[in-house]
């Protein structure tokens, strides 16, 4: 079989354009969405992620301003920005990249940011909406898998559905984003017995890991729904996904590539979700 690719690129290029018209919209009745990304040190995965959201705010039309701060930062420091940035209202959306250099409380810094600035939805008040299906803003990674699937005319519902790695920022939400469209959910992570068996059962196979190429074309059935959210850049600067691409699309019917796949719908569901900021915090609904 050979496998259609879901092209990623293109459906976020549509979504972008979508909300660029949005923006133009709100922006004559007063509401201009801004959003802050905050980067701590030098991380090399953010900083891919930092330019792409850049240039799609440009896009969007939605401001955007980025602050750098020094590996060195103190706990103390990021807080006091993260404060001024809730209380600063041309600001709609808060972004701090994770991960954080070594010494820094993520959890403290996740729980500092005002629940109606995070459009990451990493909030404990917006993962706990989200658990119960009552949300005003959906985690931008499996947010945009649950988009792309929709767009490529999958249906969840039934379908074995089995999501290797279980962070609070992709694989959680993402078991619960396909559990609440019906499909029979499986997480596997590194506990898991026999990880080829688990995946070789899947009828759309998730793999958020971390690890170059784990997922052989031996963990994949016939027929199934591959999406790769890895990103992994190797030595030879080569960005490879968690899925052995060709052994997989060999056997897959629909299968997502690295890069041009998950990262830039990723992008796209952040920027709805600034546009979405802006319009609730403007109405005062928070
Ligand atoms: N495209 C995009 O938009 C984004 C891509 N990413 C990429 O997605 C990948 C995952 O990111 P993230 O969730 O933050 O990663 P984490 O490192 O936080 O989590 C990795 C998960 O994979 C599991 N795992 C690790 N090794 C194995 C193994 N050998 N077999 C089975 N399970 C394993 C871990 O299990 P355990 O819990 O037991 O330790 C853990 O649950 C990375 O490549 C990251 O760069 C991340 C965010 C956005
Ligand atoms: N608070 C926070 N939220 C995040 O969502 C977050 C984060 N921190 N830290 C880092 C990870 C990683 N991540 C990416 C998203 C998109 C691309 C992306 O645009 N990828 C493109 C381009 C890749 C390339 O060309 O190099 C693609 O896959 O085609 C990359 C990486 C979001 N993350
Ligand atoms: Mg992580």
């Amino acid at each position: 079989m050979s496998a259609k690719i879901l092209d990623g690129k293109a459906v976020s290029q549509r979504i972008k354009t979508e909300l660029k018209a949005e923006v133009e919209k709100l922006k004559q009745t007063g509401i201009k969405p801004a959003l802050a990304v905050v980067i701590v040190g030098d991380d090399p995965a953010s900083k891919i992620y930092v330019r792409n959201k850049k240039l799609a705010c440009e896009f969007c039309g939605i401001k955007s301003l980025e602050f750098a701060l020094p590996a060195e930062t103190t706990q103390k420091e990021l807080l006091a920005l993260i404060e001024r940035l809730n209380n600063d209202n041309t600001i709609s959306g808060i972004l701090c990249q994770l991960p954080l250099p070594e010494g820094l409380d993520e959890e403290a810094v996740i729980n500092a940011i005002s629940p109606a600035k995070d459009v990451d939805a990493f909030h404990p008040s917006n993962v706990g909406k989200i658990m119960i299906g009552n949300f005003d803003f959906l985690p931008c990674t499996p947010a945009g898998v649950m988009e792309l699937i929709a767009e490529s005319g999958i249906d969840v519902s039934g379908k074995k559905c089995v999501v290797v790695g279980r962070s609070n920022i992709v694989g959680k939400p993402m078991s619960m984003l396909l559990l609440h469209k019906n499909g029979t959910v499986t997480i596997c992570h590194s506990r898991t017995k026999d990880l080829a068996k688990e995946c070789r059962e899947a009828d759309i196979l998730v793999a958020a890991v971390g690890v170059p190429e784990l997922i052989r074309g031996d963990c994949v059935k016939e027929g199934a729904v591959v999406i790769d959210v890895g990103m992994n850049r190797l030595e030879n600067k080569k960005l490879v996904g968690d899925v052995a691409f060709s052994e997989a699309a060999e056997k897959a019917a629909a299968i997502t590539p690295v890069p041009g796949g998950v990262g830039p719908m990723t992008i796209a569901m952040l920027m709805k979700n600034t546009v979405k900021a802006a319009v609730l915090n403007s109405t005062g609904k928070n």
